[in-house]
């Protein structure tokens, strides 16, 4: 599948150290530490109600780790998938009487317009569930033959993982299985299913149901894949068998994130899947998350249809830090917009204090655990001076730009 198209992004004197990171499984900040290319899987949209700020605020996020890598001097293989078969698609579809194909088709190229005009590097691999199937069916196999999965015997051809093949099961979100049992209810597990080894165990393939898109199985026979196992197989077969940063919200952590590594790591027998699993927090509006099910969405492509510059919502969107739950508001966007006039003023002055100082502060910011509010506020400090007339680098006005371009993805 078609990413989107990039941008030019500036290079800066010196280099960084990449960024420290919290780790959900340790719980605990500590050194991101690529090889020479850093390896990034970030759950990306399934493809209806695109692109709302949530999806945008997630982002961003892991566009400020792909910026901070490369300005450490690190070549970066980012992968993001489209889920562009599950329930909740089929769902939508069918409420709105609408092709599932057609829906999905249209929703991920208006979330790539979107990502396009907030300036988001596209990944180097953007991958559909569909495409994958082949592969993903190749997986489950792999997975019943090693015991570690089992097809249901009521007919149904459904497969699911059992996780008392992940010896450490639990270990990515530290949750109690009470938790995790309320939670896969929650989130599209299914834990009182009649037959299950394990109400945790997750699905891997859904047999054939009448009035449902189906593919060739192979030995499986005809059904579509699980959710989960979608983004271990293409994590595996595009980044290899263990990678720097498994990203997405915080609300994959568990049962998405601990799933998918579960399943990762009974194929590849490598832990941990990831270094780092990093979860952004939730966006959210008037006290409720913003969610698809609670349709309290506030989309991109309106704000741009309002005439909103999209650097304006990136800065609304940078301005809290992301593991934060935050909310989003009119007074959130308001302040976007007055601090992108001020940085476009300041960028136009004759001078401003030191330039090399300036970036040093920026990386600094960033290093920790990506502190976006910290760097913005370095930043207005910066402008401020300037555009008072102190400091007389005559550089300097040229390097910051070039500086929240490059670390924040902000073109003024
Ligand atoms: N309110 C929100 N705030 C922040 N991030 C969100 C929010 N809602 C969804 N996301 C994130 O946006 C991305 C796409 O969300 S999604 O469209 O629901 N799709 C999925 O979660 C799956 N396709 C992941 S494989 C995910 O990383 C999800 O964690
Ligand atoms: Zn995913």
């Amino acid at each position: 599948m078609d990413s989107w198209t990039g941008h030019d992004v500036p290079t800066l004197p010196g280099t960084a150290t990449p960024p420290r990171l919290y780790d959900s499984a340790r719980r605990s900040v500590s050194a991101s530490a690529p090889g020479s290319t850093a390896t990034m899987y970030v759950c990306g949209i399934t493809p209806y109600d695109a692109t709302h700020l949530g999806h945008a605020a997630t982002m961003i996020t892991f566009d400020l780790v792909n910026r901070a890598w490369r300005d450490a001097g690190l070549d970066v293989n980012y992968v993001q998938n489209v889920t562009d078969i599950d329930d909740p698609l089929l769902e939508r579809a069918t409420r709105d009487g609408e092709d599932w194909i057609v829906l999905g088709m249209r929703e991920t190229a208006l979330f790539r317009e979107d990502m396009e005009a907030l300036r988001i590097i596209p990944p180097a691999h953007y991958v559909g569930a569909v495409e994958s199937i082949p592969l993903i069916t190749t997986h489950v196999q792999e997975l019943i033959s090693s015991g570690a999965a089992y097809m249901l015997d009521d007919g149904t051809g459904d497969v699911y993982y059992s996780i008392a093949a992940a010896p450490r099961f639990g270990y990515e979100s530290n949750l109690s299985r009470d938790e995790m049992i309320s939670l896969s209810r929650e989130r599209g597990g299914d834990p009182d299913r009649a037959g299950k080894r394990d109400p945790l165990d997750p699905l891997l393939w859904r047999g054939a149901r009448d009035g449902e898109p189906a593919w060739d199985g192979g030995d499986l026979g005809p059904g579509r894949p699980g959710w989960h196992i979608e983004c271990t197989t293409i994590a595996l077969d595009r980044l290899g068998e263990t990678i720097d940063v498994q990203g997405g919200g915080n609300d994959l952590l568990y049962p998405h994130h601990e799933c998918s590594a579960a399943h990762a790591e009974t194929l590849t027998g490598r832990a941990p899947f990831a270094s780092h699993y990093v979860h952004a927090g939730m966006i959210g509006l008037d006290g409720e998350k913003m969610s698809k099910s609670k349709g309290n969405l506030v989309f991109v492509s309106r704000l741009r249809g309002d005439g909103v510059d999209p650097m304006a919502v990136r800065l609304g969107l940078l301005s809290s830090h992301y593991r934060g739950d935050r909310e989003w508001t009119d007074e959130v966007l308001k302040t976007g917009e007055e601090r992108l006039a001020r940085w476009r003023s300041a960028a136009a002055a004759p001078a401003g204090p030191s330039g090399e100082g300036l970036v040093a502060a920026v990386r600094e910011a960033l290093s920790d655990d990506l502190d976006s509010p910290a760097a913005l506020a370095v930043v207005d400090a910066w402008a401020e001076a300037a555009l008072s007339g102190a400091g007389d680098d005559d550089e300097a006005p040229a390097l910051m730009a070039r500086t929240v371009d490059a670390l924040l993805g902000v073109r003024l």
